[in-house]
This record gives structure tokens, sequence and C-alpha cells, in this order.
């Protein structure tokens, strides 16, 4: 691929209210992309792939799809939306070990600015799930206490792992939807 294209990873609990902020920033800031890692799964999942069982097997167990699936379908994306001409936000990636070092082994034409981290009370969490309105089918109660105990486990000592790089960016989202979104775009240096 042509050219260094530049990246900030969106990581938070499930419910955190990754998706919600994302939107926001690509509605005000028009240079940023945004893509949703649990989306382009899903979507590959609906589209008939031969990764589409096992895709569907690691959501209703809240587990991780093995990172070459994933990488692959967030750099194709890239490609798509324009790869060097964006800053792209990538939500829900990576997720464990395996996402963070297949992510960093195959991607040295990314530069990865920062990870943005949405801090949240679990409770919260659980409680903005319980509000999206049962569109998804990962999001009852059994699932949910499962992809709990994977982003505790799995995740967090990624978070941790851009922590000691001083790569990470954190935004307590606790507060409503607006105090959240300030929080996020003075984190990310968008308003002073
Ligand atoms: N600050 C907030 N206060 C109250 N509700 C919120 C807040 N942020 C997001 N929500 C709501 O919480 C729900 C979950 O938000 P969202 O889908 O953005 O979370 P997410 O972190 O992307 O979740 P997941 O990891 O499960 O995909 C949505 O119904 C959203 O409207
Ligand atoms: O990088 C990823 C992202 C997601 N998954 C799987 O998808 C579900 C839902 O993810 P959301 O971010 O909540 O949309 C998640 O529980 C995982 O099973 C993944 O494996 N890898």
């Amino acid at each position: 691929m042509d050219g260094t294209a530049k990246l900030i990873f969106v990581l938070g609990g499930p419910g955190a209210g990754k998706g919600t902020q994302c939107l926001r920033i690509i509605a005000d800031y028009p240079n940023f992309v945004h893509l949703s890692a649990g989306d382009l799964l899903r979507k590959e999942r609906m589209s008939g792939s031969a990764n589409g069982e096992l895709i569907q097997k690691c959501i209703d167990e809240g587990s991780i799809v093995p990172a070459e699936i994933t990488v692959a379908l967030i750099r194709q994306a890239m490609r798509e939306a324009g790869w060097t001409t964006k800053r792209f936000l990538v939500d829900g990636f990576p997720r464990n070990d395996d996402n963070y070092l297949t992510w960093f082994r195959l991607s040295p034409d990314v530069d990865v600015e920062y990870c943005l981290f949405l801090d949240c009370d679990p409770d919260k969490m659980v409680e903005r799930i319980g509000m999206r309105g049962g569109t998804r089918s990962d999001d009852n109660p059994d699932v949910v206490k499962k992809r709990l105990v994977t982003y505790n486990e799995q995740t967090r000592p990624i978070i941790e792992r851009f922590e000691v790089q001083g790569k990470l960016l954190r935004v307590d989202v606790n507060g409503t939807q607006d105090e959240a979104y300030q929080n996020t775009i003075r984190g990310l240096g968008l308003i002073s």
C-alpha cells in the first residue's frame, strides 16, 4: 500500500460507548473514518464467507475471532476508505495478544498514533447494553457476562501495554453522552 496511514485504536469495555463517540467524532471531523471491528466481523459473517461460522461461534461465546481474519478486514476497509487520506478510528480492536501481535506484524505501513481508552464503570456498561434495545444476539445477559470476562482477562492487559508505551489516552465516559464527547475530543486534542 502507498504511504503510511494514520490510525487511533478505540478500546473500552462492552457498552462503554465506543461506537457512539466515534460516530459523533466523524460527524464533526470529516477527516476521520470510523471502522468498528465488530461491525466488520458481523458484515463478513452475513456475506456467506468461509469464516462466517467461526465468526458466529466467537460472537455467541463472547470470545475473540482469530486475528488474521480481523486484521485482513480492517486493512481492506482502510484501503476502500482511502488509506493515507484519512485518520482512522478503529473501534473494538486489538482485544487480545493475538490481535495486538498480528496487527503490528502485518501493518508496518500504519502509524498507530494512540489508543483511546473510554473508561467506564462496569455497572454502567451493563446498564448501557440493556438500553441498546436487544438488537444484537450477543446482548443477552449470559453473553454479556462472557464478554466482560474476555474484556477483563484479555483486553485490559492490551490497554496497559499502550499505557506503558506512553500511547494511551484515557477518557472518562461515565457521564452523559455530551459530557463523554467533550472529554473525548479534548483527550484527542481536537478542542482545548
Ligand atoms: N455516555 C452515555 N450515557 C448513556 N448512554 C450511553 C452513553 N454512551 C453510549 N450510550 C448508550 O449505550 C449503548 C451502548 O453504546 P455503544 O453501542 O456506543 O457502546 P460500545 O462500546 O460500542 O458497545 P460494544 O462494545 O458492545 O459494541 C447505546 O445504546 C448508546 O446509546
Ligand atoms: O476485533 C474484534 C472485534 C469484535 N470481535 C467479536 O465481536 C463481538 C462484538 O464486538 P463489538 O465490538 O462489541 O461489536 C465480540 O464480543 C467478539 O466476539 C472480535 O472477535 N474481534
